[in-house]
């Protein structure tokens, strides 16, 4: 279904272009004045909202809040003139998506801010659907419509009411302990126990106590009998978070459990059977470890059975954007806050990160800066994200072959590099860097606005 976008201006002209422009991608419906928008907003229920800030009988601005007021994530963009900007500054700081200036001397760049959002309102949509989809059958969050997230969701959808033995593969932060959660939920063992240990944090005695028990007196301290994990994790799952790490020692002794299905607490000789389904998860390649003698080639086969690649976050087209504004409204919710949304500049940056650290750095950065901002818009300089817009050669990402990027992309990449130099080299003086880079003062001001270069 195509989206709906509404325009409410006076000057039939500019209603005219944007209907051309997007006719082929949305379906648009334009209002001269504040009545007819009224009208149509009621009756439709708009992807975006593009209003003139000057109406005949309305200000734009303030028919916007009265839109939002009814629908708090509604995504607008206010078009505005030149000598108005300050204004339309001052209400994307009060959460309008972007405002756009009149003539609009650059079409593409106005396409591209349409195109931008209508990403966030998807998000905005997918997100609230999911969350509801999820909660109905007791899952966790699990935030991802990209094409290789959607991929891997429909095969832990099928691997998960299979009763095998699953080995979660992926980067630190990639998600391997929520999918070990969502294999629970949708499988047939859902209704009983589910214990997870991450292996790499515990000394070696210290897990195999937890994982084996123990009897009264099998150590010093060991004041009571303890059932562990394989006892408590009878009839449903257990979750060993970085397997790797696990001791040669214990790799063979969980090797035995998985053969026999039977075990003996740490200080007894009596056997105990046990039906607990294994779900595993690795940050390095447990290939690699075989390889380098450091995990059992036999043990890796018994894990082994289905392997699940969890993908980078820079793999997950579409998703920055919607896990960001899940996050946002997660921390607003928990800190009693209204932050957001995000500006296109903001939105921009988030794009442009690498996300080294996946979605656990994703999810700290939007914490950070809920956490720290009193509420309100969220710029690019909130953000700051820890990993750097770097290639992997240390060069910035504006000297990364152009070709690789869509037209759009590579000069958006420009611009913001550009600026950023021009702003250096002028001081960061806006009349200077007008004056050295030949483009007008306003013009520059909006430019450098939407970078998040300036911020009023
Ligand atoms: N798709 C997602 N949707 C929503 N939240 C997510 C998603 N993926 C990860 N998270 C959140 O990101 C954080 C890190 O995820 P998680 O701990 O599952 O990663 P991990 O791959 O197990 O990391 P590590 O290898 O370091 O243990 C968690 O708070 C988790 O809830």
């Amino acid at each position: 279904m195509l989206p709906k976008i509404l325009v409410v201006d006076d000057d039939r002209y500019t209603r005219t272009l944007i209907e051309q422009m997007m006719r082929k991608t949305a379906e648009v419906h334009l209002a001269e004045d504040g009545a007819a928008a009224r009208k149509l907003f009621a009756a439709v229920d708009f992807n975006l909202v593009l209003m003139d800030q000057r109406l005949p009988r309305d200000n734009g601005l303030e028919l916007l809040r009265e839109f939002r007021a009814r629908r708090p994530k509604l995504v607008a963009i206010l078009i505005t003139g030149f000598a108005d900007v300050r204004d339309a500054v001052a209400a994307v700081r009060e959460g309008l998506f972007d405002y756009l200036t009149k003539p609009f001397e650059d079409l593409e760049a106005l396409e591209a801010v349409i195109g931008k959002a209508l990403e966030l309102d998807r998000a905005y949509r997918e997100i609230d659907s999911l969350r509801s989809r999820l909660a109905a059958e007791g899952a966790p969050d699990v935030v991802g419509q990209s094409p290789a997230m959607e991929r891997l969701l429909d095969q832990i959808r099928q691997v998960a009411g299979l009763d095998t033995t699953v080995l979660l593969e992926g980067e630190s932060g990639t998600g391997k302990d929520l999918i070990a959660k969502l294999i629970h939920t949708w499988s047939t063992r859902s209704s009983k126990p589910y214990l997870e240990v991450n292996c790499g944090g515990l000394p070696e005695s210290l897990l195999e106590s937890l994982l084996f028990g123990y009897e009264k007196g099998a150590f010093t301290g060991a004041g009571q009998a303890n059932p562990g994990y394989f006892e408590k994790a009878h009839g449903g799952n257990l979750f060993l978070d970085e397997i790797a790490d696990m001791s040669p020692k214990l790799q063979s002794s969980l090797l035995r459990v998985l053969q026999d299905h039977s075990f003996a607490r740490i200080g007894s000789t009596q056997t105990r059977t046990t039906d607990f389904r294994l779900i595993c998860a690795t940050n390095r390649s447990l290939a690699g470890e075989v390889k380098a003698g450091g995990f059992r080639e036999d043990l890796y086969y018994r894990i082994n059975v289905v392997a699940v690649r969890l993908p980078p976050l820079r793999e997950r087209e579409g998703d920055i954007i919607r896990l960001a504004a899940h996050f946002l409204d997660h921390y607003n919710t928990k800190f009693g806050k209204e932050c957001g949304p995000f500006t296109p500049a903001a939105v921009r940056a988030l794009e442009a990160c690498r996300w080294q650290g996946n979605v656990r750095e994703l999810q700290h950065c939007i914490e950070r800066v809920v956490a720290l901002q009193p509420g309100g818009v969220i710029d690019a300089i909130h953000l700051n994200p820890t990993t750097d817009h770097r290639s992997e050669e240390g060069q910035p990402d504006s000297a990364a072959p152009a070709q690789a990027l869509a037209y759009q992309d590579a000069r958006a990449v420009f611009e913001r590099e550009y600026l950023r130099r021009l702003l250096d080299g002028a001081g960061g003086n806006i009349s200077e860097a007008a004056r050295l880079s030949g483009i007008p003062r306003q013009n520059l001001y909006v430019r450098m606005k939407r970078w998040g270069f300036v911020t009023d």
